[in-house]
């Protein structure tokens, strides 16, 4: 049974044992089917024309009929004759095909939430010829943007025959202040070997109007939007302005985002060029810390509301000391403070490494800096410089005559590790994503950011990667497992750690079993469904165990 709640925009369909599909749009929500069968049936049974010559004629009327008032024709998936596909058993995934969100469930479980799973489907809604593809990046760099743009253009032409792929230059204001640029699998050919984005980037210059009045001039049917939260919520309007005014253009949106901040997907493209990347510096900054007498390394990593690089970073090396990140708050001086910590590690050691997320201590820079409540062009928090500021803070704090002398290297490599090219791993996911991404818009689906849930590509609707941000949990077991390599104290005075623990379902401490695993990434407000259940997931990046 399918409910359709047009204030959310979000197809519900329920099925047995508490089984919810969040499904997402299609261009047969709204543009009309044209009965071509019955029409060319009717042809048959009325004049004495052969049944293949009225199939002819209903097709070739369809087609016009179709680019002139916009029916809905299907067509058989091009992958059926594709020599590279055509030896899978059962290479198109079935109608029926969904992915549940979460797996960590009680014998007596209600299903819960499922996405509808990606993939190629029996027929298409476009034929080859009259596609007329866009691919737009926007926000901030992420290892793996041109492999994702690599492999939309070459998806399109190798499985699907589309030739006419545009790039828009320099994000969404590109659409209307820029010319396009033509894209095909030649020009885009080692572009994955390459950092940043080929099309350019920006923040800002988002105009629902002037992007959609551009699309519909140029003829664009289908339009990939590879970007963050923000960018993601401009597909949504951009979507919904689209729909509104009836037009067969499918709308699809990849997943960028190097602070690993939206939420449902496993992770995000890049995060683990990027984590692995940030190793560097944290080697670096052990290096120089050892080598001398009371050393201090301090590396100041990505994350302006999500310390999730900090975290796996600092898991990832075993060789940080202390990580601070923007979810859980700190304190420099008295009993419990950092300085005291510094201190104590210090004489344990003789040295210690400090990794901190930039978006971390930022109320405390206000309360010791004129407050700066600045944004940039599309709204996000610009922050102060927390690696220079927390240097600053622990230099003063050791030159006072009864501390002891220490030596403080400062390491800022944020923009190295989102400025390089992926990895082997995240190459091929970024090929996955592109491929679904793909297959979705052909199938006819729309207003959909495609990404990984579980280990499955799926399809999930706008409304649930704009809800809310993605962020660390910082009474969760990943952040546990932290605290027990660094050794560091959690800086929460006893009412923090009441409230922090307050913040999550009351059940989810109960439920032992249901935080013994490296979930997904933790929402910020589990959904109302989730809190009932007490089904709460570890924070991390979803590994398959
Ligand atoms: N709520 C919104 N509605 C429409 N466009 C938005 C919205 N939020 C951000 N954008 C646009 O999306 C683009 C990227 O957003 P930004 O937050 O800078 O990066 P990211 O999407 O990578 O997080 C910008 O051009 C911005 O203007
Ligand atoms: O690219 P800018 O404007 O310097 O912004 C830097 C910020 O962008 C980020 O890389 C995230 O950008 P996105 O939200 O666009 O992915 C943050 O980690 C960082 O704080
Ligand atoms: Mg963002």
């Amino acid at each position: 049974m399918a409910s359709n709640d047009s204030d959310s925009q979000m197809k519900i369909v329920h099925g047995d044992a508490g089984y919810i599909l969040e499904d997402v749009p299609h261009f047969a929500d709204y543009i009309p089917n044209l009965p071509v069968f019955s029409l060319s049936l009717s042809l048959f049974r009325s004049s004495s024309i052969t049944y293949a010559n009225c199939i002819a004629l209903t097709h070739s009327l369809a087609d016009r009929l179709c680019t002139t008032f916009f029916f809905l024709q299907t067509y058989p998936n091009p992958l059926r004759s594709n020599p590279a596909y055509s030896v899978v058993k059962q290479y198109f995934v079935h109608m029926d095909d969904t992915v549940p969100q979460k797996v960590v469930v009680h014998k007596d479980s209600p299903r819960g939430v499922h996405f509808r799973r990606a993939g190629p489907r029996q027929k298409v809604y476009f034929k080859s010829d009259e596609v007329h593809a866009c691919i737009v990046t926007c926000g901030g760099l992420c290892p793996g943007l041109n492999t994702v743009i690599r492999e939309i253009v070459c998806g399109l032409s190798y499985m699907y025959g589309v030739n006419k792929v545009l790039g828009i230059d320099g994000g969404y204001r590109g659409f209307y202040s820029k010319n396009t640029i033509t894209l095909t699998p030649k020009v885009v050919n080692d572009i994955h070997k390459r950092g940043g984005t080929i099309l350019g980037t920006s923040r800002g210059g988002h105009d629902t109007g002037k992007i959609v009045d551009s699309i519909q001039d140029r003829g664009i049917n289908q339009v990939y939007i590879i970007g963050g939260d923000g960018t993601q919520r401009g597909a949504t309007v951009i979507y919904e302005e689209v729909r509104r005014r009836g037009l067969k253009v499918a709308i699809a949106g990849i997943p960028k985002t190097i602070d690993n901040d939206i939420p449902v997907i496993d992770k995000s493209f890049g995060f683990d060029t990027a984590v692995e990347e940030a190793q560097r510096a944290i080697n670096a900054a052990h290096v120089e810390a050892e080598s001398i007498e009371n050393g201090i390394g301090v590396v100041k990593l990505m994350g302006r509301y999500s310390g999730f690089i900090a975290m796996y970073a600092t898991l990832a090396s075993r060789d940080v000391d202390c990580c601070l990140i923007p979810e859980s708050p700190f304190y420099l001086e008295g009993k419990g403070g950092l300085f005291e910590f510094i201190e104590k590690r210090l004489k344990e050691n003789g040295h210690m490494v400090i990794v901190i997320a930039e978006g971390a201590g930022q109320d405390l820079l206000t309360e010791s800096m004129q407050a700066m409540d600045q944004k940039d062009a599309s709204g996000n928090k610009l922050l102060q410089d927390v690696g220079l500021w927390i240097s600053h803070k622990i230099k003063d704090h050791f030159a006072r005559k009864d501390k002891m002398p220490i030596n403080l290297k400062y390491i800022d490599p944020t923009y190295m590790i989102r400025a390089i090219p992926s990895n082997a791993s995240d190459n091929v996911y970024c090929t996955l994503l592109a491929q679904s991404a793909v297959h979705g818009a052909m199938a006819g689906y729309t207003g959909f950011t495609v990404g990984l849930v579980n280990g499955r590509q799926t399809y999930i609707p706008f409304i649930r990667i704009n809800e809310r941000q993605n962020k660390v949990v910082i009474t969760d077991r990943m952040w546990a497992r932290l605290l027990s390599s660094t050794n560091q104290p959690s800086f929460l005075s006893p009412k923090d750690l009441e409230e922090a623990k307050k913040a999550e379902s009351p059940t989810q401490l109960l439920e032992e079993n249901n935080c013994n695993d490296v979930g997904d990434a933790e929402k910020e407000q589990p959904p109302k469904d989730e809190q009932e259940s007490g089904n709460h997931t570890d924070n991390g990046i979803k590994t398959q165990n």
